[in-house]
């Protein structure tokens, strides 16, 4: 949410929420150890490295207390005869002293200069010294004359093969430190086949709830998705007395896909169904195999399936199908032929089970449409569960779930709580609550109020309340913002009731406006969406007609209509230019995205859709100016109340500034026409 001034509208904002995607997070998949182990691979790792060193040491025919001196040190050394032996090979010289003398050292080249804080001089017997390229023709002779014994040790210096192997020594440790992780992980695997079978990581991390777990969830849990939940009766009944329905030969659904949005409730379903039919359950998440080796998915899959029907009846619940059921040669990732491995692994075991096993499968998804067909087959997930975002009764009936434990102040009608919060999805509504608690309790009260509510609601909305310090002329200009949207909402037929306007700065925001419908919509009307642009285009509308400047508070404003504008054009057949032609690309309807290509379009098409949207704007932005100069004493009448009182609702803003509320759109299909400015 980029947005400064704050937007007009619960409903985009709610949506917006709503975006994120996959849900919950699937433990991330570091396959392998515990910790404490894996740190205790690293410490024997390291000593390893370290023998290896000191075993190179030792291979250098002067042990290693050797100190490098500059050839010019080396040959006055020489010179006055304290060089006893040379030993050469190649362009390395190393020998002794006669007497031990103190030489300068070379910068951090041995192993006596380390030891002191870099001293500049070090005390030594012995030395190394690199001859230069242009050594002296007279070096011989020279050495020969200060009886310095010459010996050559060859460059191949004493086992080759020894200092193959520690030259390779590094090397040779990492590979086999990988190897050994690889048997560790493939030790408690029964022999499956090539390879040495699978892993110990192919043990399915499966989280499983047993029947009398606190954590059990039933029916009573579950609210306000009454369809859903009565679709999956018949699948608890199975499970509760299989013998019934396989007595005569038939058999159970494998298979269930549950569709919705993030946090309607999918995993809460499945848990319920286990909960109500009293059997085990056993869940993974679609992302854990995501990124992970190949083959451990598919073992994973086998030891799920393996262990849901050693305790059958069970459930076994797959959380984001969808990151593993993509559509195969859709992926464009390296991970493809793992999900390719694990989604054959999982088509497998359904096929292999008969329906008599008990075995149940639950999968959830929010991209159904993105799902490879196959599993969508008969006799897999051939049952599709629709989870909707809840209505005003369900968000009410969720509400009266989650405040069960929660004491409610008198004045908390979960029914106006539930009007305020349409698009808000049961597990936004359960923090909702949680939120308003925790705020009740920080003032020290002993119920919660449905002023706690709203409260909670705007942070959930927008975060948290910022405590920056406007000047008084940003926030006269931020509360015209407001008030122009707040207004326009009250003049405009059909728009969403004006619920509360505030001009504390929140999150990004730094005021904003809510509207609420007054009934859940399922359907836009035309006049509707017009009503909605021009409402949100009135902040900037107001900042014009008072100020005449322009700031950049309008930008999340702006985004929206354009959003919605291209999108009257581009999806819902809204434009005349264009008719009713899809022009964008598939809708997900539950992530509130578009999902991929979409249709091709010419390029005069693409030049008439953007031309459609900017009249669309244009159109608007002027109705907004003219609306709000037509009712510029009632903007300023709120104006004056806001920057008084930071924040006010529905019934202070009608008495503010005298309006009467918003009328309900007449006549819905061809009632484009605008009001009358001058009543
Ligand atoms: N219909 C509901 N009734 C009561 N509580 C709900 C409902 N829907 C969601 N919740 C609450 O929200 C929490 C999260 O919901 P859940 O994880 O089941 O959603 P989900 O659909 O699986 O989401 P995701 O797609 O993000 O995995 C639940 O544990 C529950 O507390
Ligand atoms: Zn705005």
């Amino acid at each position: 949410m980029k947005d400064e001034h704050g937007a007009s509208d619960s409903w985009e904002r709610m949506r917006q929420t709503n975006r994120g995607m996959g849900g919950t997070p699937g433990t991330p998949g570091a396959p392998g150890q515990p910790p404490g182990q894996r740190r205790r691979i690293w410490w024997i790792f390291a000593a390893l490295l370290l023998t290896n060193y000191f075993i190179m040491r030792l291979l250098s025919p002067l042990g290693d207390d050797a100190v490098t001196i500059p050839y010019t040190e080396f040959k006055q050394q020489v010179a006055s005869g304290n060089v006893g032996a040379i030993y050469s090979q190649g362009q390395k010289i190393e020998g002794e002293f006669l007497r031990p003398v103190t030489v300068p050292a070379l910068q951090g080249e041995t192993s006596t200069a380390r030891q002191g804080a870099s001293p500049p001089a070090v005390t030594a017997r012995h030395f190394t010294t690199l001859l230069p390229d242009f050594v002296d023709p007279g070096f011989e002779a020279f050495l020969i004359e200060h009886k310095v014994e010459i010996r050559a040790v060859p460059i191949q210096e004493a086992n080759p093969w020894l200092t193959m192997l520690f030259g390779f020594g590094p090397a040779l440790l990492i590979i086999g430190f990988y190897v050994w992780l690889y048997r560790r992980a493939a030790r408690h695997t029964g022999g499956l086949g090539a390879m040495g079978g699978m892993f110990n990581m192919g043990k399915s991390r499966a989280r499983r709830y047993d029947r009398d777990s606190a954590e059990r969830v039933t029916f009573d849990d579950v609210a306000g998705i009454d369809e859903a939940e009565n679709e999956l009766v018949e699948i608890v009944d199975f499970l509760k007395n299989p013998e019934k329905y396989t007595r005569l030969g038939g058999s159970a659904p494998k298979g269930v896909l549950l569709v919705g949005a993030p946090g309607t409730g999918k995993t809460l379903l499945a848990k319920a169904v286990a909960g109500e039919a009293n059997v085990p359950f056993f869940s993974m998440s679609g992302s854990e195999f995501v990124e992970m080796i190949v083959g451990v998915g598919a073992a994973r899959v086998r030891d799920l399936f393996r262990q849901a029907r050693e305790h059958a009846p069970s459930i076994v619940f797959i959380d984001e199908i969808d990151s593993i059921g993509r559509a195969r040669g859709q992926v464009v990732l390296s991970g493809a032929s793992e999900q390719e491995q694990t989604l054959n692994q999982i088509l497998t075991e359904m096929d292999g089970f008969s329906g008599k096993e008990g075995v149940i499968v639950l999968a959830a998804t929010n991209q159904p449409d993105i799902l490879d067909k196959a599993l969508l087959r008969a006799g897999r997930f051939d049952r599709r569960i629709v989870l909707n975002l809840p209505d005003k009764v369900g968000r009410k009936a969720i509400l009266e779930v989650h405040t069960r434990k929660v004491p409610l102040a008198p004045d908390v009608d979960l029914m106006d709580v539930a009007a305020a919060t349409p698009g808000l999805s049961g597990a936004e509504l359960r923090t909702l609550v949680n939120e308003a608690a925790l705020l009740a309790a920080r003032q020290n009260q002993d119920t919660v109020t449905y002023a706690n509510f709203m409260d909670a609601l705007e942070k959930l909305m927008l975060g948290p309340e910022r405590s920056i310090v406007l000047s008084p002329a940003d926030r006269e200009r931020i509360a015209y913002h407001e008030s122009g949207h707040a207004i326009l909402a009250l003049l405009l037929p059909g728009a969403d009731p004006v619920h509360r306007v505030s001009i504390v700065p929140r999150g990004q925001a730094l005021g904003v406006t809510y509207q609420r419908p007054t009934a859940d919509r399922y359907n836009f009307p035309e006049p509707y969406l017009r009503a909605r642009i021009i409402g949100m285009l009135g902040g900037r509308a107001a900042e014009e007609i008072v100020y005449g400047t322009r700031t950049t508070g309008a930008e999340n404003d702006i985004e929206q209509a354009t959003e919605l504008a291209r999108n009257m054009v581009t999806r819902w057949g809204m434009s005349d230019a264009l008719g009713m032609v899809q022009l964008a690309p598939r809708h997900n309807p539950f992530l509130g995205v578009s999902q991929g290509m979409g249709p091709s379009i010419s390029e005069h098409t693409a030049a008439t859709i953007d031309a459609e949207v900017q009249r669309i704007i244009q159109e608007s932005h002027e109705e907004a100016k003219r609306l709000l100069r037509a009712h510029r004493k009632q903007l300023d009448a709120l104006v004056a109340a806001l920057l008084e009182r930071d924040t006010l609702d529905e019934q202070e803003i009608l008495e503010v500034t005298g309006l009467p509320p918003a009328q309900p759109l007449k006549n819905l299909p061809n009632a484009p026409k605008l009001p009358d400015s001058n009543p």
